[in-house]
């Protein structure tokens, strides 16, 4: 994994001017792009091409034969994914023009300045990691293949949204771009935060920090830690999350509480790797991968004035959605079967037997608090469990009343999304459908016995096989 990141990273610069090459090397080795490579000599470009795994390159368009004009229609035509950034004198204008119709990504104008050539090459790295990481993700989905299921075994699911999202992040774990997560509360993400850092390959720890509440002095403090004397009471320096972090991940939980100065203190650390610890003017720099999480609607935020555009943009590069449960209403059985047993075992009981018709109530209820809120309904439950099947009674207690609560939709489009029922009809559904979709469930449920099924459904089983035939 390692190694492919820093394949991924291979800039080739071709000048035959030694002294260009030199300067333009330490300049973007200088930015944090390590592996820069140089050509003096045009004429063993093309093999250099077919040998090396080039990401970027820089090629001056006047040499000695063969010229970068000439080469360039030639590695457009055998390397159509390497983005080529041509270097002209500045009065080609017609010539730049040419070479873009060509296929150029980009051009730089001599004498190059140093900060237009690392953000140039920057952005065709960008470029060619989306590029690669959308072809990976087309062979991942078309294959349905996982190189590395163990990292994903905390999270208990069948749902094919799921899956697309862990092939998602095999894919972005190595990159170490910020990766944003969001979803309901209790949907899972600081699970798929942990996966993506089991993935990343990273040595350092794991670091999490939930910024719901804190203000922007704690905020600080707690991630970038204070010099000594920042403030009363600061006897001593002391390192933040941040340096804990070093060479691993920080998991910032709940981003969207926070206020307006830790959000331009966030934006510096994800754009310039960059932060200051408090009461200091001296600027550190991080490596940890910085994962992050919300459950609330940041577009919103946005429009309320509430949350920065440019972090918001700057958080989207790679961004992972998780469906709430009732847009997986598959993962409920698997769920509940695994807390089922998860619980027993915690509180030294035997696993007990569910009635086949807690499945199909769940699947009626909207969990507002997901996975957490279904986990801690069957804690409640097997508390309480004495022996033979589990009782229903906790689970209607609170489904039932949940549902005796929810107000009712004025109209079949009024539905809301969160609606339960629409959830699994795509609208709000009449009394045939609904009698329609009981009696498929408690028919699957049953195995296909009638008797079971009528039981189930609680009419009779002459009335059941009328509807059936009907
Ligand atoms: N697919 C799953 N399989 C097993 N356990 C799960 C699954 N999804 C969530 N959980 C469990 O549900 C609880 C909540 O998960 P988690 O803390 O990851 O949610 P969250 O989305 O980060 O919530 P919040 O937004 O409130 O922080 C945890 O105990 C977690 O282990």
């Amino acid at each position: 994994m390692t190694q492919m990141n820093s394949l991924r990273k291979q800039v080739l610069l071709v000048d035959d001017e030694e002294r260009i090459l030199t300067t333009s090397r330490l300049c973007l080795q200088g930015s944090g792009i390590d592996d820069v490579r140089t050509l003096s000599d045009s004429s063993k470009v093309l093999q250099y091409l077919a040998e090396e795994p080039v990401a970027v390159l820089v090629l001056d368009l006047h040499m000695p034969s063969p010229s970068g004009m000439e080469l360039l229609p030639k590695i457009i035509h055998d390397h159509p994914h390497i983005p080529v950034i041509i270097v002209t004198a500045d009065d080609e204008i017609e010539t730049v023009v040419e070479c873009v119709k060509t296929g150029a990504f980009d051009y730089l104008v001599k004498p190059v300045d140093s900060r237009r050539l690392v953000t140039c090459v920057g952005k065709a790295l960008e470029m060619r990691n989306l590029s690669r990481e959308l072809s990976d993700l087309t062979q991942r989905l078309l294959t349905d293949r996982l190189d590395h299921p163990e990292a994903f075994t905390a999270i208990v699911t069948g749902n094919k949204k799921m899956r697309a999202i862990f092939q998602y992040i095999e894919m972005v774990a190595v990159t170490r771009q910020p990766i944003l997560i969001t979803g309901e509360t209790g949907a899972g993400k600081e699970l798929i935060a942990r996966a993506i850092h089991d993935l990343s390959g990273c040595s350092g720890e794991y670091v999490a920090l939930n910024a719901a509440g804190l203000d922007d002095n704690m905020f600080s403090d707690t991630l970038f830690g204070h010099k000594k004397g920042a403030y009363t009471g600061a006897d001593q320096s002391r390192d933040g999350l941040i340096t804990r972090a070093s060479g691993g991940t920080l998991f910032l939980d709940e981003i969207g509480d926070l206020n307006e100065l830790s959000q331009v203190k966030l934006l510096r650390l994800l754009q310039e790797q960059e932060y200051y610890p408090v009461g200091s003017d001296f600027a550190k720099k991080s490596n940890a991968r910085i994962v992050m999480a919300t459950n609330r609607d940041l577009q919103g935020l946005i429009a309320a004035g509430k949350f920065r555009n440019d972090l918001y943009y700057r958080l989207c590069g790679h961004r992972i959605h998780l469906p709430s449960l009732r847009e997986r209403l598959d993962d409920i059985p698997l769920l509940l079967d695994h807390f089922l047993g998860l619980v027993a075992e915690r509180l030294n009981k035997k696993k007990p037997t569910p009635p086949p018709e807690l499945a199909v109530l769940l699947s009626l209820y909207h969990f507002p608090g997901n996975v957490r809120e279904l986990e801690a309904l069957i804690f409640d439950a097997v508390v309480r469990h004495t022996s033979g099947i589990l009782s229903m009674e906790s689970f209607r207690a609170v489904i039932g009343d949940e549902r005796l609560m929810a107000p009712p939709p004025t109209s079949a489009d009024s539905v809301k999304d969160d609606d339960p029922l629409a959830a699994i009809f795509g609208h709000f559904p009449t009394v045939d459908e609904i009698e329609e979709y009981m009696i498929k469930e408690a028919m699957q449920l049953s195995g296909g016995n009638l008797g079971g099924a009528s039981k189930l459904l609680g009419m009779g089983r002459q009335t059941l096989n009328k509807r059936l035939k009907g």
